[in-house]
């Protein structure tokens, strides 16, 4: 059982977790008459990889939707860094430093690869057109260091080969990449993947679980991530929120969760070794 107090815990793998960042209290989703989730409580700590797992519709996605701001719920509360959050719009969230990437792609597939990158740092543009046009030197330094910003992602994520490829000839391993690439140039504290493996083979399921714990440890940036392959899950992860029909029947580490006849019954099917 991991220690579970405030100062956070060490993992089997010598990382240093730190406190809570971001606590459910039991949050409460509706859409008319389904219950997407129900009463659930959990929370989120610094420099953790902490995943949602769950059957098809057990409600994952709507948890992620919440987490961003895209939903708000109808009841429960959403604390973050100590206060309570107020409904927000994804972008307002998207500032607090919260940024995700999508289960089916959304990048702009007629733009060059940097191009895309670099749109995930429309969140620290704050040069006016009045500035562009006036004070030229104050845009001009932030499109230097945007680029520089974009340049260095690309890099850390071994994509500088087709930085000048549109997005839209890549294998979708690689567009998978870029999106995360999109979503950390925005240099985020919390970083959402929603399915970040789905449709990915083996080869690229590897590729994609070394980038998320390199991003993990080159940028203390804590991970939330929806993922449906099991083995990844279970690798990669220091904690595991488990879902089931809206709510929660399980969490804990890996091997907490792997163990626990609620889980097995409802999602494993069999005990995983
Ligand atoms: N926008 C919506 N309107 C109505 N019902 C919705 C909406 N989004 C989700 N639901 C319902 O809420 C429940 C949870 O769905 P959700 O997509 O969050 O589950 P999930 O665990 O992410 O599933 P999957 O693994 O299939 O993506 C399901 O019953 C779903 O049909």
């Amino acid at each position: 059982m991991l220690d579970a107090s405030q100062d956070g815990y060490t993992t089997a793998d010598g990382r240093r977790i730190g406190g809570v960042v971001m606590e459910m209290r039991n949050i409460t989703l509706r859409f008319g008459g389904v219950v997407a989730i129900k009463d659930i409580s959990f929370d989120i700590r610094e420099g953790e990889i902490r995943a949602i797992i769950g059957p098809n519709g057990a409600g994952k996605s709507s948890m992620l939707n919440v987490i961003s701001g895209f939903y708000n719920p109808q009841e429960g509360e959403v604390i973050y860094r100590g206060q309570k959050r107020p409904p927000m719009k994804p972008y307002q969230v998207a500032r607090q430093g919260i940024a995700r990437t999508f289960q089916n792609i959304a990048l702009f597939e007629g733009m060059t690869v940097l191009d895309n990158v670099m749109t995930g740092r429309l969140n620290h543009m704050s040069a006016s057109i009045f500035d562009q046009a006036f004070w030229w030197g104050k845009a001009q330094r932030e499109e230097v260091e945007n680029r520089k910003k974009a340049e260095e992602i690309i890099d850390f994520l071994e994509i500088q080969h087709i930085r000048k490829t549109p997005v839209g000839r890549l294998p979708y391993g690689l567009k998978k990449r870029v999106e995360l690439a999109r979503a950390l140039v925005s240099e985020p504290s919390i970083l959402l993947l929603d399915e970040p493996m789905a449709g990915m083979n083996v080869e690229e399921k590897e590729d994609m679980s070394r980038f998320v714990l390199d991003v993990n440890d080159e940028y203390g940036t804590t991970i939330v991530l929806i993922e449906h392959d099991m083995g990844v899950v279970m690798d990669l992860s220091d904690r595991v929120v488990v879902m089931d029909y809206g709510k929660k029947i399980g969490d804990g580490t890996p091997d907490e969760v792997r163990r626990n006849q609620e889980v097995i019954d409802a999602y494993l099917g069999v005990a995983h070794d």
